[in-house]
């Protein structure tokens, strides 16, 4: 099947439409960020840089560190976002731009988030670092995809019931990390959480600047939750997008929370930068660790 003009968009370069990459210009193994300024703060560790390229909030470098390739990409903020770039990175390594045509030998992207993320339950300190071992998306991106994920059927029910969720909003959907690439994060600085991915930082987190969120107790609501001894730990905008698109397209990713804010303590960080680099340290330790 040829993917026409308007499905597979590729600039007058070759290259995808919003990304504006070429396929020689991506590794196999990803970071993506959400805030493009944190794409250098990534790369400044590389041994060298190839690639630097980008389009509107999609900024990407490509380098070796240790002898391993690795990209860093920007996602900017929020699930529709991506959407576009886990279709875009896929139709990179696994479409043949030429053909137009879906390649037979499939690539598995790695894919790692390092974000920033805003813990719910008050034993959870500002600084500390969350790998979400599963998502729960309120931002409805899986339904718009033909799929069969639902091994967290039960639990999204027993959220829902819980919770009390209104029928306006879409419906949550549980989605879970790598656990091969998960085991290589292993640490004593990692707590393992469940993350909601919300559709925005203020209502739709429970912030009230001038205008009330349409549940003002939104957060005691979520931590509240429990299923089988579990709580949900943090909440950030990206990372069902991602678990779920990932498992759609057969790529691993996971999804690591610089925690920034406290919301039940109603703490930020001291020192948001710092902390960020600490994890970007770290991540990029553990992906050249063979
Ligand atoms: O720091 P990043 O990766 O952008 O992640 C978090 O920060 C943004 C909100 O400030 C959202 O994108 C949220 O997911
Ligand atoms: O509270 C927070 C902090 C970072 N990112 C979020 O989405 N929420």
């Amino acid at each position: 099947m040829q993917l026409g003009p308007s499905e597979l968009i590729l600039n007058a370069d070759g290259s995808i439409y919003h990304l504006n990459l070429l396929p020689k210009d991506l590794a196999n193994t990803i970071i993506t960020v959400g805030d493009p300024d944190r794409v250098s703060e990534v790369s400044s560790y590389f041994d060298s840089i190839e690639v630097k390229k980008g389009k509107r909030e999609f900024l990407t470098h490509t380098g070796h560190l240790k002898g391993k390739r690795i990209s860093v990409i920007s996602t900017g903020i929020g699930t529709d976002n991506i959407d576009i770039v886990l279709n875009e990175l896929d139709a990179l390594v696994n479409i043949d731009f030429k053909t137009r045509g879906i390649k037979k030998n499939r690539i598995r992207l790695t894919i790692v988030r390092i974000g920033t993320s805003g813990a719910i339950q008050p034993d959870i300190p500002v600084n500390s670092w969350i790998l979400s071992e599963l998502a729960i998306g309120f931002d409805g991106l899986l339904h718009f995809y033909e799929n069969e994920l639902n091994e967290y059927k039960e639990m999204e029910n027993e959220f829902m019931a819980q919770t009390q969720w209104s029928m306006k909003k879409s419906r949550p959907y549980i989605v879970g990390f790598d656990k091969d690439l998960a085991k290589k994060f292993n640490s004593n600085r990692i707590r393992l959480g469940i993350t909601t991915t919300n559709t925005g930082f203020y209502g739709p987190q429970g912030r009230t600047l001038r205008i009330l969120p349409s549940e003002c107790t939104f957060i005691k609501i979520i931590s509240d939750f429990r299923y089988r001894d579990k709580r949900i730990t943090n909440l950030e905008m990206e990372t069902s997008g991602i678990y779920a698109l990932s498992k759609l397209l057969g790529h691993r990713a996971i999804s690591l929370n610089c925690i920034l804010a406290n919301r039940a303590t109603g703490e930020f960080s001291e020192n948001p930068k710092e902390s960020v680099q600490e994890l970007i340290k770290f991540t990029l330790q553990k992906i050249v660790t063979k």
